[in-house]
C-alpha cells in the first residue's frame, strides 16, 4: 500500500491533503488544478457561513431583482454568485466562468487568466432558503483548448469533456462531494476547524434503490414513459415493494440522498416544459458525472446525459439519474415508446 493510501486509513484526511495526494499521482501536474479546487472550497466555506447566518443577518428575502431565467433572485443567490466569481477569478487559474445567475459567460481578464473553465450554480434550491431547508452549490470544471484564445466553443462541449465536478450541500452538516475523474468522495466540514474532512470515501451508489424523487405536482403534464415509470414505482406488478417518494425540491439535496441511499431522481420534460427545468451545464452535467463515477447512470429520455452538447450556456434538459437498475427501467420505457412511434 502506498503512503497516501495508508495515511487515508489511519488519520484524518483533509480535503487539501486529499487533493495534493491526487495531484502527486500525476507527476506532470503543476498544481494549478489543486489551487483551483482550493478556491472552490473557499467559496463553499464562505457560502456555508452565510447560509448558517442567513436568518440572523437578515439576508433572507428578495433582493428585488430578477435573474435571466425570469426567477426572483434571493439575496443569498446574489451573495453566493459574487463569492464564487471572486474566489474563482482570484485563483488565477480560470479563463471562463458560467454561472446560473449571469446571462453571459464571464471571460476572466488576461492578467488573472488560467486554463480552466468553471460552470456553476452558486445557490441551488433557492426556493428553500426562507424555510431553512438544505440548499447547495453545484460546479463542473473543463479545460480550455487554447489558453491564449478562450472562446464559447470551449464551454459548449459535451459532458464527456468535464474533468471534475462536485457539489456542496448546506444542510444539517455542510458536505462537499467531489469527483476529479476517478471515484467520488465526500468531505464534511468541521466548523470548529474550518476544514473539510474525508468522511465518505469512494462512494458507490446502490445498484437499485427504494426511493423515487420527483415533483409529482407536474404529473398531469408528463409524457407516457415518465407517467408509466412513476406508476410502476407506486404499484409494481412484479411483486416487489413500492418505492417511497422523497422530494426536497433542492437538486443538491435530492441527488445527495439518491447517491447515498440509492434510487432515482427525475426532472422530466413535460407538455409545459419539453426540456424540463434543470440546466445542462451546471446542474445536469455535474450531477450526471458524479452519478456515473459512483456506478449509476444519467439519462435524458433520449440519450446518455453526458453525451449532450449544449447549444447555449443556459440550455435545459430532462434528466433521470440514480441507481443503475432504476435508470435502466426508465430507459426501457422510453425505448419501447420510441419503438411504438
Ligand atoms: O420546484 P420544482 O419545479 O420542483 O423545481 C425544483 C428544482 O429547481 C431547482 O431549485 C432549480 O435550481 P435553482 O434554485 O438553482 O434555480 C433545483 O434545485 C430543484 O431540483
Ligand atoms: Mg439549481
Ligand atoms: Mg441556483
Amino acid at each position: 500500500m502506498d503512503h497516501a493510501a495508508q495515511a487515508s486509513q489511519t488519520d484524518l484526511m483533509t480535503i487539501t491533503r486529499f487533493v495534493l495526494n491526487e495531484q502527486s499521482k500525476h507527476p506532470e501536474a503543476r498544481g494549478d488544478f489543486s489551487i483551483l479546487l482550493s478556491h472552490i472550497v473557499l467559496g463553499c466555506k464562505f457560502v456555508c457561513s452565510a447560509v448558517n447566518k442567513a436568518g440572523l443577518a437578515k439576508l433572507i428575502g428578495l433582493a428585488g431583482e430578477t435573474n435571466i431565467q425570469g426567477e426572483e433572485q434571493k439575496k443569498l443567490d446574489v451573495l453566493s454568485n459574487d463569492v464564487f466569481i471572486k474566489a474563482l477569478t482570484s485563483s488565477g487559474r480560470t479563463c471562463i466562468l458560467v454561472s446560473e445567475e449571469d446571462e453571459e459567460a464571464i471571460f476572466v481578464e488576461p492578467s488573472l487568466q488560467g486554463r480552466y473553465i468553471v460552470v456553476f450554480d452558486p445557490l441551488d434550491g433557492s426556493s428553500n432558503i426562507d424555510c431553512g431547508v438544505s440548499i447547495g452549490t453545484i460546479f463542473g470544471i473543463y479545460m480550455v483548448k487554447d489558453k491564449v484564445k478562450p472562446t464559447l466553443d470551449d464551454v459548449l462541449q459535451s459532458g464527456n469533456a468535464m474533468l471534475a465536478a462536485g457539489y456542496c450541500m448546506y444542510g444539517s452538516s455542510c458536505m462537499l462531494v467531489l469527483s476529479t475523474g476517478s471515484g467520488v468522495n465526500g468531505f464534511t466540514l468541521d466548523p470548529s476547524l474550518g476544514e473539510f474532512i474525508l468522511t465518505h470515501s469512494d462512494i458507490k451508489i446502490p445498484k437499485k434503490g427504494k426511493i423515487y424523487s420527483v415533483n409529482e405536482g407536474n404529473a398531469k403534464y408528463w409524457d407516457g414513459p415518465t407517467a408509466k415509470y412513476v406508476e410502476k414505482c407506486k404499484f409494481p406488478k412484479d411483486g416487489s415493494l413500492s418505492k417511497s417518494l422523497r422530494y426536497v425540491g433542492s437538486m443538491v439535496a435530492d441527488v445527495h440522498r439518491t447517491l447515498l441511499y440509492g434510487g432515482i431522481f427525475l426532472y422530466p420534460g413535460d407538455k409545459k416544459s419539453p426540456n424540463g427545468k434543470l440546466r445542462v451545464l451546471y446542474e445536469v452535467f455535474p450531477m450526471a458525472f458524479l452519478m456515473e463515477k459512483a456506478g449509476g447512470q444519467a439519462f435524458t429520455g433520449k440519450q446518455r446525459a453526458l453525451d449532450l452538447v449544449p447549444k447555449k450556456i443556459h440550455d435545459r434538459s430532462p434528466i433521470f439519474l440514480g441507481s443503475y437498475d432504476d435508470v435502466e427501467e426508465v430507459k426501457a420505457l422510453y425505448a419501447a415508446e420510441e419503438h411504438r412511434a
